[in-house]
């Protein structure tokens, strides 16, 4: 059977107001794109949809990872999406667009990426994970309690189909180097890099042998893309998405759901440069207002059918969180109080790439020596 890819790749070409959410004419112009070339036969399927003031593409194709004709429909999307935001005057518009020209591959230009070739099952249940005011390592805690914490999936416990665990490919985004892990066997040394989210980010996780799932096939991918190394200073946050394989063999819908039950602490939020909660919320809801945020997940569920996407069903949609949307609230409050203190502001290293730098540029030759 022909191999399916599917493609994420999304981008923040302006927001309204202010970097708060997406207006609903930049949908219809990225539909209308994506249309175009479903009827053309270049896309199998696609959904557009927002995440705060990120665009999010969608799409389903027959020409695997990295092609360039995929790539660029994605560039050309999102230029007509900045084109409709400019009319617009929104806020930002073309904000993740770095590169004056798309040159084959959209991967360093700006938008963030997750892709993944598949063998399609007889029931191919996939989720499409969309944060925003984060960055790709807010991903690292759930995707390794999904595919490694045997408190958070009890199928790693009970279902012989994954008993012996899955491989991680993990990234260190600053030495750009990977290197691939097995859990349970690894997971500590995993823990150990993995723990430091801003540098060491999981981009891959697959199936071992003896899975139902083929070993070259990715269950999970991560876009890992930072804005800055592209750009060179802070133009906002990376807001990273993800795609998720479910059930059959794999962790169930409900334990790639449960680890966004914490309200775990992510980096982003206000200027880049706040810890803060990351909020499940609901399609409808992903708007991040309060300090620019709380930080927000949103999930995307479907079945595949030959490469048509069946679906979205908004997931978070669910009274089930809405006792860790409260906690995110509590937190939130908790957080605010300390202001531009530490742990709230991030550490000093990671300010680097903020606009803070610059402030202390100018207070430099106030300081003398200490005794
Ligand atoms: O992090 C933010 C935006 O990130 P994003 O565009 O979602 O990647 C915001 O908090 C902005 O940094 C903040 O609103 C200030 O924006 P500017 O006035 O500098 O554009
Ligand atoms: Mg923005
Ligand atoms: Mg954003
Ligand atoms: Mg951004």
């Amino acid at each position: 059977m022909t191999k399916i890819t599917i493609s994420l790749i999304k981008a923040d070409v302006g927001g309204y107001p202010g970097h708060c959410s997406v207006h609903p004419e930049l949908i219809k112009t990225a539909e209308e794109k994506l249309e175009e070339a479903k009827k053309s036969g270049c896309l199998v399927d696609y959904r557009v949809m927002a995440c705060g003031d990120d665009l999010e593409l969608l799409m389903s194709h027959r020409t695997g990872c990295d092609c360039g004709d995929i790539h660029g429909l994605a560039w050309e999307t999102f230029e007509a999406a900045t084109e409709t935001a400019k009319g617009l005057k929104l806020y930002g518009y073309g904000q993740d667009l770095l590169a004056d020209a798309f040159s084959g591959n959209i991967k360093g230009m700006g938008p963030g990426v997750a892709e993944m070739e598949i063998t399609e099952r007889t029931a191919e249940p996939i989720i499409a994970f969309m944060m925003d005011k984060t960055e790709p390592g807010a991903f690292n805690l759930p995707i390794f309690k999904m595919f490694a914490d045997p408190f958070n999936t009890a199928g790693l416990i009970i279902d012989p189909s994954f008993h012996h665990g899955f491989t991680f490919e993990v990234w260190d985004i600053l030495e750009h180097k990977k290197v691939l892990m097995n859990c349970p066997e690894e997971m500590y040394d995993m823990l150990a890099l993995i723990g430091a989210k801003s540098r060491y980010v999981i981009k891959r996780v697959f199936a071992k042998p003896g899975s139902k799932i083929p070993q070259s096939e990715p269950v999970a991918v991560i876009s890992t893309e930072k804005l800055y190394q592209t750009a060179g200073k802070y133009v906002g946050k990376d807001d990273p998405v993800a795609l998720v394989r479910s059930q059959s063999g794999l962790p169930a819908l409900g334990e790639v759901l449960e680890p966004f039950s914490i309200g775990h602490l992510v980096s982003g939020w206000m200027r880049g440069s706040h810890n803060g909660p990351l909020m499940p919320c609901s399609f409808d809801t992903a708007h991040p207002t309060r300090f620019d945020g709380p930080p927000r997940v949103i999930a995307a569920g479907f079945q595949l059918a030959e490469g048509k996407f069946v679906g979205p069903v908004d997931l978070f949609n669910d009274l089930a969180f809405d006792r860790v949307r409260q906690r995110c609230l509590e937190i939130t409050d908790y957080m605010r109080a300390h202001g531009p203190f530490e742990p709230h502001r991030l550490p000093m290293e990671e300010m680097e790439y903020t606009t803070l730098p610059h402030v202390m540029d100018c207070l430099r030759d106030r300081f003398v020596d200490t005794e």
